[in-house]
């Protein structure tokens, strides 16, 4: 019973010992959905699944909140109450894997949405103040030879 979860080795060139560290497994969303019991509570902050079951009763927050976003994607309330950044290392306990790439962005079709879209823009963040600031360089060394020829 493999279902919808997909494992994928995230590199190949040194994946035999490191296999814990190199691999991420994925999980459809409708997958995370049905951990929403007692028994068993997944839930998504920022992309990622977190298995939240044993830590419900040590929830300082108190374990209503979590079954109340049991399933589903949990950032926003996460965000809203403030969470501190010892309750963020906390998470890594219990982070399980990934959301599925496709239900990240379900309006971006199949092919590779992080690699073709999510980067396409970056370089040209850092390209045009880089570019600008060469050029104030130089138009400050232009002037400034000029005022001492003259
Ligand atoms: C695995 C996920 C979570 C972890 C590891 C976690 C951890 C913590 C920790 C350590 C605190 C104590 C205060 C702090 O250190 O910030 C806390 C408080 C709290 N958490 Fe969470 N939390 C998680 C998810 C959530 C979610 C999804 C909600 C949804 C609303 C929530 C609601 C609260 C509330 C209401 C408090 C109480 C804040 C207060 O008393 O001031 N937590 N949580």
């Amino acid at each position: 019973i493999s279902g919808p979860m997909v494992t994928v080795e995230a590199s190949s060139s040194d994946g035999k010992e490191q296999g814990v560290e190199t691999s991420v497994t994925y999980y459809r969303l409708e997958e995370v959905a049905k951990r929403n019991s007692l028994k068993e509570l997944w839930l998504v902050i920022h992309g990622r699944v977190y298995d939240v079951t044993r830590f419900l009763n040590e929830h300082p927050g108190g374990e209503e909140v979590l079954l109340e976003q049991a399933g589903v994607d949990a950032s926003e309330s996460f965000e809203d109450v403030g969470h501190s950044s010892d309750a963020r290392e906390m998470l890594k306990q219990y982070y399980i894997g990934d959301v599925h790439p496709s239900d990240l962005k379900p309006e971006s079709g199949s092919k590779d949405p992080l690699k073709n879209n999510t980067c396409k823009s970056c370089w040209v963040y850092w390209i045009f103040p880089i570019v600008g600031a060469i050029l104030l360089g130089f138009l400050y060394r232009y002037y400034t030879l000029e005022i001492k020829s003259s």
